[in-house]
């Protein structure tokens, strides 16, 4: 699985969330072929390498042509014109865009329609975005699901995420910060936000509280797995510090590959459901996996009654163990959790990304005193045999022949 770790400490905005994903190695030309499935023109991109403090990273732009600026929302006889969120809507609905990437754009979208209109007391169908904006918003918010296809991101982690204080000057006038469209989003969540009074303007865009709100699914957290990449975004406005947002790439399938000890100790908790759906099962180990559980999984059973079960059990550090009790009495039906400490041997492990003639490839390296064992990494094999229209069987003796001869040579 592919976690997006977001280290929001300046806040995040459209510009920024796509800067960092183009920093993490989202191809451009990809990006824009995607683009273009929506009949939206007037704009190209700049996608530009830059450093700030020292770091390198990407600036990402999206820069409207010449009649766009000049025209602005208004028309030769003066009104007000743009695209609702109706229009919109439709415009990504009819496109030949993924069902995925459709399904979450409508939803950024719906997201900042929803605040404006509570924000301006408007019904969702009188929300508008004006011309130049809506180009904008539309580069941003469908690129944004866009780029989360394209990486094959699963899930999405939020950390430290800031806003600014103060006020700022917006074309509705002077507005507090957070801003009011995000201080809407913000309602009925528990989201959290880190106010910095050292910062006296906005780090929390519309569009950025609308990427996390529908795209995290975790926050403040840590994530098991091989850390593959890292890179930064970064944002417009003078913080008088680093304005950045950084995207981390976690490879959770990689997990507890630096494990160097041979004996550990971990708890195992169990519970019985008899009343659980298939669909929150599934929901719940992909919950226990992301907030940190070394594994989870559930076992068939046969429960008093003679009524089927399942149990569902999962491996954590002893420090874990209230967070995630609390997590499954309050998101399952559960009413009580069995836990025991449990002694596992493990083998040392280490993960190499190892060039083969193949391509790259991850290499799980296992060694238990003399035992020692060498996997390879299902996810990477399955690309490769289909890039080579392999079979997965004579790929991987052909790649592990390979690392032998490699290994000989020394
Ligand atoms: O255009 C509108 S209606 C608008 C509303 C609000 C509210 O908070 S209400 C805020 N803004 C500001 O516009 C820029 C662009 O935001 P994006 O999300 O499109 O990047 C930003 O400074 C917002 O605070 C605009
Ligand atoms: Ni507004």
């Amino acid at each position: 699985m592919k976690i997006l770790v977001l280290d929001a400490f300046s806040g995040i905005s459209g510009d920024m969330f796509l800067g960092a994903l183009f920093d993490l190695g989202l191809s451009q030309t990809d990006f824009e072929t995607e683009l273009k499935k929506l009949p939206v023109t007037g704009y190209h991109l700049t996608v530009t390498p830059s450093s700030r403090s020292s770091i390198q990273g990407t600036d990402f732009d999206v820069i409207l042509d010449d009649h766009q600026v000049k025209d602005n929302g208004i028309t030769e006889h003066g009104h007000h014109h743009g695209r609702s969120f109706a229009t919109i809507k439709q415009l990504i609905a009819q496109s030949t865009l993924a069902p995925t990437v459709k399904r979450r754009a409508t939803a950024l979208f719906e997201q900042v329609a929803i605040a404006e209109g509570h924000v301006h007391h408007k019904s969702l169908e009188d929300v508008h975005f004006h011309e130049v904006g809506a180009i904008d918003s539309i580069v941003d918010m469908v690129g944004a699901a866009i780029a989360l296809e394209l990486m094959g991101i699963d899930r999405v982690i939020v950390n430290n995420l800031a806003d600014g204080s103060g006020t700022i000057e917006i074309a509705h006038g002077t507005v507090p910060v957070p801003v009011p469209a995000v201080m809407q989003m913000r309602i009925g969540t528990a989201i959290p936000i880190h106010q910095r009074f050292d910062v006296h303007t906005e780090l929390i865009t519309p569009t950025g509280m609308a990427i996390v709100k529908c795209c995290a699914t975790a926050f403040d957290t840590t994530s098991d797995g091989v850390i593959e990449r890292t890179g930064y975004g970064f944002g417009k406005r003078e913080t008088g510090s680093l304005n950045a947002l950084r995207a981390t790439l976690v490879n959770s399938q990689l997990s507890q590959q630096t494990v160097n000890q041979e004996q550990d100790h971990v708890t195992l908790l169990a519970t019985n459901l008899d009343d659980i759906t298939g669909q929150q099962l599934a929901d719940t180990i992909a919950g226990l996996l992301d907030r940190g559980a070394k594994d989870a999984w559930s076992e068939p059973i046969v429960m008093k009654k003679g009524r089927p079960a399942y149990k569902l059990c999962c491996l954590i550090t002893p420090q874990q163990q209230a967070a995630i009790v609390t997590y499954l009495l309050t998101t399952t039906p559960a009413i009580g959790i069995r836990y025991h400490h449990v002694h596992r041997a493990i083998m040392d492990r280490q993960v190499k990304l190892v060039t083969t003639s193949y391509g790259p490839i991850h290499v799980k390296y296992l060694r238990y005193h003399n035992t020692t064992k060498r996997t390879l990494e299902h996810d990477d094999l399955r690309q490769l045999a289909t890039t080579h229209q392999l079979t997965m069987a004579d790929l991987q003796a052909k790649i592990l022949n390979e690392l032998t001869t490699m290994e000989q040579k020394g």
